[in-house]
């Protein structure tokens, strides 16, 4: 039967802060860390054993893969990091207080801009000091200035389906370590959530989920362990 973990990264320093993170690289908080290790202790207890990883080009979820993995002693497996599993892009957001925002622009739109389906945030302007599109990491791509989840959802989906679908085919034990929204992207299309309904989905940092698929990968079930 397939086998498939996704793990959001332990809590960043902008998660303690309460600021709009998006794809800005932020590292992890010692409560992060002990997120991080507590999965891969779990993960270990329950017996769950990996072939192959994938995260982002994130250190905030290449840090938790590692701190998890090395907790099972399986730093030594494939590690594949690649930017489609990045955060989504808060846009002009990124940065800013997420409650200062909402004072400002009011909590349904702030809700609006945080769960909504196919609205995305406003444009990163400019010139901001957010603008990673002339980091290295991201050479060669074109560097979203917003993205709504839909916008996610439009570059995660084709990735699982051309870099992860095949090892999960080929049997292989797959975990991916990512962010709150390419995650909610992944489970919104592994458990046929519809676009009204993901609004509702809140994945925990640090928290492993843990797939039952079909061999058709189809998900039978999910649970946190
Ligand atoms: O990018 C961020 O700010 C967080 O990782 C996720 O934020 P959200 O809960 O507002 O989607």
């Amino acid at each position: 039967m397939p086998s498939l973990v996704l793990l959001r990264h332990g809590q960043s320093a902008w998660n303690l802060e309460n600021r709009f993170t998006g794809w800005w690289d932020v590292g992890l908080t010692e409560k992060g860390i002990a997120e991080a290790l507590a999965a891969g202790a779990a993960m270990k207890a329950a017996g769950l054993d990996f072939d192959i990883a994938f995260t982002s080009l994130q250190s905030r979820a290449i840090k938790t893969l590692n701190l998890a993995l090395g907790e099972m002693d399986r730093l030594w497996i494939p590690v594949i990091k690649d930017w489609h599993l990045n955060e989504r892009h808060y846009g002009g957001l990124t940065g800013l207080d997420k409650a200062e925002t909402a004072a400002k622009h009011g909590e349904d739109q702030v809700k609006i801009w945080r769960r909504s389906f196919d609205v995305p945030p406003p444009p990163l302007e400019a010139g901001s000091p957010f603008d990673l599109s002339s980091d290295r990491r991201y050479a060669g791509i074109a560097v979203p200035a917003s993205e709504s989840l839909k916008d996610t959802i439009a570059r995660v989906l084709p990735y699982w389906d051309s870099a992860i679908v095949p090892q999960l085919k080929a049997g292989k034990r797959v975990i991916i370590a990512a962010h709150g929204n390419s995650l909610r992207a992944l489970v919104k299309h592994l458990s046929g959530i519809s676009d009204d309904d993901i609004v509702h989905e809140e994945i925990p940092t640090g928290k492993p989920m843990v797939y039952e698929l079909n061999d058709d990968l189809t998900a039978k079930s999910r649970h946190y362990l």
